[in-house]
């Protein structure tokens, strides 16, 4: 309970001034409200049993001037006490979310959104409310404690003396109970605030749940969850109750204990009746006071949780805001210097190892590589998100540490696959990388990214309000809103981290004719795992593993024939038509499937016309853990990741690989009706090539020399 009172004061510190005239003013109420009872002493004692007229008018008109000046100090208090309270809560509010916007990435990947939501909608009004009760009611009733208590010693002090046990008594229950209370309302806060990350990841997932109809899906799982969220109600309810009830029923014998003692009192006439009465009168204003107290316990526990809460935000560490130097002069495109760099996420497991690339100034560079081989990582790196464990990042010769951070990600522009889009206007949202740009500047950005004719044809052109995200933009046009919010900056640096890779192929194409054309006189770093749009780039740097295992031009690296040629044979050979809607595979790299290996071209020239097209949105499973499989699927274009159900994993499941253009998936299919073993999930659009058995294996006793080898093939792969 200390704890919670010193933390309002300390979060009370910068407004002195007005909590002085807060306390004040609640201090007058306060007297007025403690020591009018014993007016009743007074006014009976000296008064009435004398009948004193003249002494009656004059307590009468002290009563007056003194329910005046406590009641206009109540009215200020209360003013006080509104705006000191709005203060600190704007306080604490403006401390949080500037909190939040210097922490780690690192701390946003392993904490849910709603988490973070309940600390603003949960813990802010939690401290709001204890601040409010203890300021109010507390401080009142303590007083009123205080004061009563010391005047009833006066009046009476074997009856007072009564009291002080039953009031400690009163508090007993509470004490004891506080381990348990905080821990329970701890325990609520987390599930709340996980109940209300599902309800977030639910509101925008509701795409792939309608499409899907997973609605009773999804109402079961929420029902799931909200009953431990009732449990854990319940207990908080109980344990609220008991908090409230025991001092209530400690309360309850007090009254009659003093109730007998005092009238005994005075019918033996050790007290005067006028004191008995004001006694009793302000005996009860007391045990008003006390039952008051007694309900403000909860709202205590709860704020010290909250405050426990957020102190442990407030100590998250904060990013690096690195040095001093300036590492990207404007205007100047930088060189990129990655010298022998490690890295890991996790403590036993390196990501990135002894990494050591040049990127010269006013190049484009391509990492490139096999899902988790570190791509992308190593871009969080140049963006300074993480510290290397070992090795540097330079720009310019200078390293990443030295550079004030700030300073350099001003000179950065970046397009992500995914790229967030604010709720306001198309103008706000391009403007937000520079906002001072003027309305020419951001057309000519624009223009450049090749969007602006789209927006000037829209009703309200660039005043368009985007809604949830951009979801009234298509994908394609949501990415050239990020490009151009990208070179609104005219960056030196432009850094691409698989752009264009949930895109269809018809706005793919055209995205990277526009990242060409911007490339020109900056540096340009993009990580991509579709080699076809890379083959133009100066550099591209090829990584397996966390190591760097091939670097060149696409030419020399094609005619070295290393890691880089095997990923380009596995791309190649498969195209898909501009709708996105028809893929098809060359018998060359037919050929290069295992089970057709050495199968005479003129046999595949036919097999590849038994292939389907098959399309997948974002988030559909293609094939699910259990069910008979029939069918082969090939990655024309997109990406897939492959989980098995597993008590281990964090939600169930556990990721057994990644895999993209050009990989295959269910060969096992082809062999026999065996159940899949895992589900394959499209983590973006995917166009996939599929091959049904009963179709293969019809064509297979057309051609008897082929078919033992391919059925062979395919079981030794099973085995
Ligand atoms: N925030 C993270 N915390 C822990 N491990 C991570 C994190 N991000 C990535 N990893 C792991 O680091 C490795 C490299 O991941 P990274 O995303 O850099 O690879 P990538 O080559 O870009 O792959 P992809 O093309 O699939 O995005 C992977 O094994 C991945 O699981």
């Amino acid at each position: 309970m200390l704890l919670v009172i010193r933390n309002l004061f300390y979060y009370m510190r910068p407004y002195k001034p007005l909590a002085v005239v807060f306390f004040f003013t609640l201090l007058l109420d306060l007297a007025f409200v403690s020591l009018a009872p014993l007016s009743f002493k007074v006014m009976i004692d000296k008064a009435i049993v004398p009948q004193d007229t003249r002494y009656f008018f004059l307590i009468l008109s002290a009563l007056g001037i003194g329910g005046l000046i406590g009641v206009s100090s109540g009215i200020i208090s209360d003013y006080a006490l509104a705006r000191l309270s709005a203060r600190v809560q704007l306080d604490l509010r403006e401390r949080l979310f500037a909190h939040l916007q210097q922490l780690n990435i690192g701390f946003f990947q392993k904490t849910h959104a709603g988490d973070l939501l309940a600390y603003f909608s949960a813990d802010l009004p939690a401290i709001e409310r204890a601040m409010t009760v203890i300021l109010t009611v507390g401080i009142q009733s303590l007083s009123v404690v205080l004061i009563s208590t010391a005047v009833l010693f006066y009046l009476q002090w074997s009856m007072a003396v009564c009291i002080v046990i039953g009031a400690a008594v009163i508090f007993a229950g509470p004490y004891l109970l506080g381990g348990r209370a905080q821990a329970v309302q701890s325990e609520y806060k987390e599930q709340a605030a996980r109940l209300s990350s599902d309800v977030q990841e639910n509101m925008k997932a509701q795409k792939v749940i309608k499409g899907f109809s997973l609605q009773q899906a999804m109402a079961d799982k929420f029902s799931e969850r909200l009953q431990s969220m009732f449990l854990i109600n319940y207990k908080r309810n109980m344990m609220n109750a008991q908090l409230e009830r025991i001092p209530m029923v400690s309360l309850l014998l007090i009254n009659l204990s003093i109730i007998g003692v005092g009238s005994y009192l005075a019918l033996r006439g050790h007290i005067t009746v006028g004191a008995l009465v004001a006694f009793f009168t302000m005996y009860t204003s007391m045990g008003n006071s006390v039952f008051n107290l007694t309900f403000a316990i909860p709202a205590f526990t709860d704020a010290l949780v909250s405050m426990n809460r957020i102190r442990s935000l407030l100590d998250e560490p904060l990013e690096a805001s690195g040095g001093s130097k300036t590492g990207i002069v404007p205007g100047h495109s930088p060189e990129v210097h990655f010298d022998g760099v490690t890295f890991s996420y996790a403590e036993d497991r390196e990501v990135l190892k002894q990494i050591s690339l040049r990127i010269p100034p006013g190049t484009t560079a391509a990492f490139v590589g096999s899902s988790g081989s570190g791509k992308s990582t190593l871009m969080q790196l140049l963006l300074g998100f993480y510290e290397p464990k070992a090795g540097y990042v330079r720009l310019n010769g200078i390293s990443l540490q030295e550079i004030n951070r700030h300073a350099f990600r001003e000179q950065i522009g970046i397009v992500f696959q995914d790229n967030f889009l604010f709720r306001g206007t198309i103008l706000d949202n391009i403007r937000i990388t520079k906002p001072e740009a003027g309305l020419d500047e951001v057309i000519r950005a624009a223009r450049q990214a090749e969007i602006h004719d789209y927006i000037v044809s829209l009703p309200d052109g660039y005043d368009t309000l985007l809604i949830d995200e951009g979801s009234n933009l298509s994908g394609g046009q949501r990415q050239r809103m990020a490009i151009a919010r990208a070179i609104l900056r005219d960056p030196p640096l432009l850094l691409l981290d698989e752009a264009t890779s949930a895109l269809d192929p018809i706005s793919e194409a055209s995205i990277n004719r526009t990242f060409e054309q911007l490339s020109r006189n900056r540096t340009v770093v993009t990580v991509t795992h579709r080699l076809a749009s890379i083959v133009h780039a100066d550099h591209i740097f090829v990584f397996d593993q966390g190591r760097l295992v091939d670097s060149g031009t696409h030419r020399q690296m094609l005619a070295q024939g290393g890691f880089y040629r095997t990923l380009w044979d596995k791309q190649s050979g498969l195209s898909v038509s501009v709708s996105g809607q028809e893929a098809e595979i060359d018998e060359e790299r037919l050929s290069r499937l295992p089970f057709f290996r050495g199968v005479d071209l003129d046999i595949l020239r036919e097999i590849k016309g038994l292939f389907n097209t098959e399309t997948a949105p974002v988030g559909q499973t293609v094939i699910y853990e259990g069910e008979p499989g029939e069918k082969f699927y090939l990655i024309a274009r997109g990406r897939v990741e492959i989980t098995k159900r597993s008590a281990d994993a964090e939600n169930g499941r556990l990721r057994l690989a990644v895999l993209e253009d050009g990989d295959h998936f269910g060969e096992i299919a082809l062999l026999e009706n065996v159940p899949r073993t895992a589900d394959v999930t499209a983590l973006t659009p995917c166009v996939f090539l599929t091959l049904q058995r009963k179709v293969l294996y019809y064509v297979l006793t057309q051609y008897p020399e082929i078919d033992a080898h391919v059925r062979q093939t395919i079981k030794a792969r099973r085995n």
